[in-house]
């Protein structure tokens, strides 16, 4: 079920007329729906009701707003973090920090000190030498801190090359070959507890033979380790199951996954942890923007609006599509190029597209913008900081404040030497 459709003509998000917020609000501006992102993690959980034991961190990066984590996390989610910042906003969430999971290759001296005061779940280490970090910090607040070692598989996910997380040349983890050297080695420190495997392979995954891929050789590492006499008990599966960004687009869903999962771990006794992202936040968001003006192109009209890359990046980042639909849509159609008002060509949303037709004034959105939107916006040209608005049925509320370039440039100083 799709709680951002149209009613009485006009589009919704769950009970209420986007028009609504936009006029309160202003454009451009984040829209979630709180019954679609319980919904995706209600879904995603019941997906892999066949495994025994299961945690389930959400990957915070994809969508840190507070008032999202506080939804997932009441509805039994932990955390992905990759930063002190997103780890502090877990917490603010209330999330217990032993339901939280450390990721990411550069986790400062800082941030490994933070984390194990802090008492999370899990550090997942990208590299010995991380390791030996995270055990001299541990060792000097006399604990011993709960780790999993993030193994790179050499698998190519299939997604784009800017976001594929698990082939040898990228960046994360340690190689697969000298794995088991590695968690053995570590395991013999005292500060360290050396519980498990992690893998992560890449996002927006739309074929599920390369994670299982992975997994079956994370299974096979698994059993190696196990041979030699140590214990692994946790197995991290990471995040990255994509979803439909194109109306109409068929993926493999959370149900597919889960019985691959079920499949390639049925032997694996372990806890099976899962740091989904996307799956959980995509839909559950819409970008509300205002087309600014239309004007004539040489192959086709360009639709000018007034969000822009620094609000939503991924078209200009990655080339991903976000379907762009009006808000009051005529019945007509039109075909044109969708930019934002920024000064380069990669403001692009969509080019040389058949959309709704649509006019100066018009509201219109780019769908699918839950993940990874709101959290990449910045203050290129300067502009804004995009605010963002959660429904629940027929209320809704900001739950973060559009921040405006004057508080921006009140923050920065000319010294007086400068003078
Ligand atoms: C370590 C790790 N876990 C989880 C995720 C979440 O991925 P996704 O949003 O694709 O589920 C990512 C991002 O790709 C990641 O790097
Ligand atoms: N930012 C990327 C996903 C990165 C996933 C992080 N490991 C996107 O928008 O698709």
């Amino acid at each position: 079920m799709d709680h951002f459709a149209l009613r009485n003509g006009v589009l919704h998000a769950e009970d209420v007329p986007l028009p609504e917020i936009a006029e309160a609000v202003g454009t451009p501006v984040y829209v979630y729906s709180r019954a679609t992102l319980t919904r995706h993690a209600r879904v995603f959980r019941d997906a892999l009701s066949a495994l025994p034991k299961v945690h389930l961190a959400f990957a915070v990066k994809s969508n840190p707003n507070l008032a999202v984590l506080r939804v997932l996390g009441r509805e039994g989610y932990g955390a992905d973090v990759v930063s002190e910042g997103e780890m502090d906003r877990a917490l603010a969430a209330g999330i217990a920090a032993s339901d939280i999971v450390f990721s990411g290759v550069g986790k400062t001296r800082r941030e490994l000190h933070a984390a194990c005061r802090a008492g999370i779940g899990q550090f997942n280490i990208e590299s010995e030498e991380e390791g030996l970090e995270l055990s001299r910090v541990a060792a000097g607040l006399g604990m011993r801190a709960p780790v999993a070692l993030r193994v790179n598989p050499d698998v190519d996910a299939g997604t784009h090359s800017k976001i594929s997380t698990g082939k040898a040349d990228n960046k994360f983890g340690v190689p697969y070959h000298e794995a088991a050297g590695i968690f053995e080695r570590l395991s013999a420190l005292a500060s360290l507890d050396m519980r498990g495997l992690a893998v992560h392979i890449g996002s927006q995954i739309t074929d599920l033979a390369p994670s299982r891929a992975a997994f079956e050789k994370m299974g096979a590492l698994m059993r190696e380790l196990r041979g030699r006499g140590l214990s692994v008990t946790h197995m991290d599966l990471g995040g990255g199951l994509g979803v439909p960004y194109k109306s109409g687009e068929k993926l493999p869903g959370p149900a597919e996954y889960g019985a691959m999962v079920a499949e390639v771990t049925a032997d694996w006794d372990a806890t099976i942890m899962f740091e989904p992202g996307r799956v959980i936040t995509g839909n559950s968001g819409v970008l509300v923007t205002e087309v600014v003006r239309v004007k004539p192109g040489a192959a086709c009209p360009f639709v000018v609006v007034d969000a822009a890359m620094n609000d939503l990046a991924r078209p200009a980042l990655y080339d991903a599509w976000h379907d762009f639909v009006a808000v009051r849509p005529s019945g007509e159609r039109m075909t044109a190029s969708v930019v934002g008002p920024i000064c380069e060509s990669s403001d692009t949303f969509a080019t040389a597209r058949k959309i709704d037709a649509v006019a100066a004034g018009d509201l219109a959105v780019f769908r699918t913008a839950g993940a990874y939107g709101a959290t990449m916006a910045n203050t290129y040209n300067s502009r804004a900081l995009v605010p963002e608005v959660m429904v629940d049925a027929s209320r809704w509320a900001i739950v973060a404040n559009r921040i405006e370039p004057a508080t921006i440039l009140a923050a920065e100083r000319v010294p007086e030497w400068l003078e």
